[in-house]
């Protein structure tokens, strides 16, 4: 566990399954320290919820001075608040924190209204205070279906309307909405999450997973988002996880035997980091088959111009070695000479005719080595001199005609910065898929996207049939770090190309590889 704080300020439910129970398991489970307020002891079991005993503004207030004093949150999550003067004590709280701590807190709020097992928590006049004064403060909303409609007044009974109401609580202040699709019925078989921040829109489609101990999957899922932020994860990498986690939950618990579940009292399993490819879900892509079978066509990633295209031509093998990335005709012939066999040309600078013959150059080239040589970015000069690939980041691919890119052979390697884009990209089936930026990096601004090796191995594990390649400030002195990951291949830049002598670096690469 790491010394990332995160508060939980939520009820104590007495069976240990949901409210800051489930927080705190799900909090330690993935990797953070977890501080908590109580705001309500509830007494409950499966029969239901029997009794809350709210807190006083008094013990509520003497519970954040404790904390506020020594142990700082990054990430504050909140549950169970029972009254409107809790709901405005925390708001005035977080107004403070978020004005005066040296890191402003992210704040998560699961509006916890209703519990799984269907008793009101809340009165009704609490929603009037959520919405005018809490939601203004919080960062990203966990609703279900249920609070989505409280909050929001819209009921989801299509794509659109989901995608409306997430509007509207984006209107009441919230800065991300990430709605769970545990109880929208929308695609029949299918738990569709939803996530935005009005500027980005993410999807993601797991199969419905038939149990009966899902009490705390709401708890859970807002800890699991909350850990990740705190160490650092994007929202969009944060609530892949997230599903992963309560996937991976609800799937174990299906294999408890009938005796033992009144042992788990009903209570969603609380497993270690999802790294099975099998509870991750998919990222849902205009038009790829998954989104044709749920008749969704909305998301960031439509493709208006071309039609979508997956399965492309592989590279023959899984592992790519030292794949050196460079700007010019003289540094491909000169790498190509020293015997490198995957290669990129990535040209920033060149437009019009120059360009054009500099790609047919870098292409004949790379026949006469026989090697692997990818173009970055221009798919139609690709196409037309006919390269080995065609190297796409994420707003390329959305610019590009992948069916024709697959219907003339070529392959296709993806950028990919963290677990949502690895997940959608595996929605293309590409040649490749490249992870980055593993270290920071002077040569492109990868600012808030450095995965680390720990993130690297942890994808490289998700897919074992694509080849994986790793970019973004990778030298002589990591690499061996980064090749124990798992994965096959390195790409570089600077590494060779500010090396004053690149042949005895790309030599020391191979042996580095030949070890490892
Ligand atoms: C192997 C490899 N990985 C990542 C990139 C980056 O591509 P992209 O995100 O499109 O950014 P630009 O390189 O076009 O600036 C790459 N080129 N190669
Ligand atoms: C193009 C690119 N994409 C992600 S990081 C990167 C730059 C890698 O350059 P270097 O190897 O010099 O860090
Ligand atoms: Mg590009």
């Amino acid at each position: 566990m790491n010394n990332t704080i995160v508060w939980t300020i939520a009820g104590s439910d007495c069976t240990g399954g949901a409210g800051i129970q489930a927080d705190i398991k799900t909090l330690h489970n993935l990797g953070v320290k977890a501080c908590t307020v109580i705001t309500a002891v509830t007494a409950q079991n499966s029969s239901g919820v029997l009794e809350i005993n709210s807190v006083s503004a008094e013990v509520l207030s003497s519970q954040l001075n404790a904390l506020s004093a020594e142990l700082p949150a990054s990430v504050i999550k909140i549950g169970l608040l029972t009254n409107v003067q809790q709901v405005e004590q925390i708001a005035e709280r977080l107004t403070f924190y978020k004005g005066n701590w040296p890191q402003a807190p992210i704040v998560v709020y699961d509006p916890v209204a209703i519990a799984s097992c269907g008793d009101h928590l809340t009165e009704e006049d609490i929603l009037v205070a959520i919405k005018t004064k809490l939601l203004p403060l919080v960062d990203v909303l966990t609703p279900n279906n249920n609070e989505l409609q409280k909050l929001s007044g819209v009921y989801a009974f299509s794509w659109q309307c989901l995608a409306r109401a997430g509007q509207v609580l984006l209107d009441l202040g919230v800065g991300s909405v990430a709605i769970k699709g545990g109880h929208i019925d929308i695609a029949a078989g299918y738990c569709v999450d939803y996530c935005t921040d009005g500027e980005h829109n993410y999807w993601l489609a797991s199969k419905r997973i038939n149990h009966s101990n899902n009490h705390g999957t709401g708890c859970t899922y807002a800890s699991a988002v909350s850990a990740c932020l705190a160490q650092g994860f994007l929202l969009r990498d944060a609530v892949s996880i997230a599903k992963a986690y309560i996937n991976q939950g609800l799937s174990h618990q299906s294999l408890i035997k009938k005796a033992r579940q009144k042992i788990e009292n009903g209570a969603v399993w609380q497993g270690g980091w999802p790294v099975q490819a099998k509870y991750f879900p998919k990222v849902l892509v205009a038009h790829s088959t998954m989104a044709n079978a749920l008749d969704w066509q909305l998301g960031d990633n439509i493709c208006s111009t071309y039609t979508f295209a997956k399965n492309f031509p592989s590279t023959a093998c899984q592992s790519l070695g030292l794949y050196p990335v460079v700007d010019s005709v003289e540094w491909v012939k000169r790498l190509l000479a020293a015997g490198v066999k995957t290669l990129q040309y990535r040209e920033k600078q060149l437009t019009g005719e120059p360009l054009s013959q500099a790609i047919e150059q870098v292409v004949l080239l790379g026949k006469q080595y026989n090697a692997r040589v990818f173009i970055n970015d221009y798919w139609q000069l690709a196409i037309k001199f006919d390269a080995y690939g065609i190297h796409l980041g994420q707003e390329d691919l959305l610019k590009a005609d992948l069916a024709k890119i697959k219907s003339v052979g070529l392959r296709l390697g993806i950028s990919t910065h963290g677990y949502y884009e690895f997940l959608q990209a595996q929605e293309y089936q590409p040649s490749y898929i490249a992870v980055g930026a593993i270290f920071p990096t002077k040569t492109k601004d990868m600012s808030n996207q450095i995965q680390g090796t720990a993130t690297l191995a942890r994808l490289v594990k998700l897919n074992t049939e694509t080849p994986i390649v790793a970019i973004g400030g990778i030298t002589l002195n990591n690499a061996t770090e980064v090749l124990n990951t798992g994965v096959g291949s390195i790409a570089v830049v600077t590494a060779i190309t500010e090396s004053k002598s690149p042949e005895s670096v790309i030599e020391s690469f191979e042996q580095i590889f030949e070890c490892c």
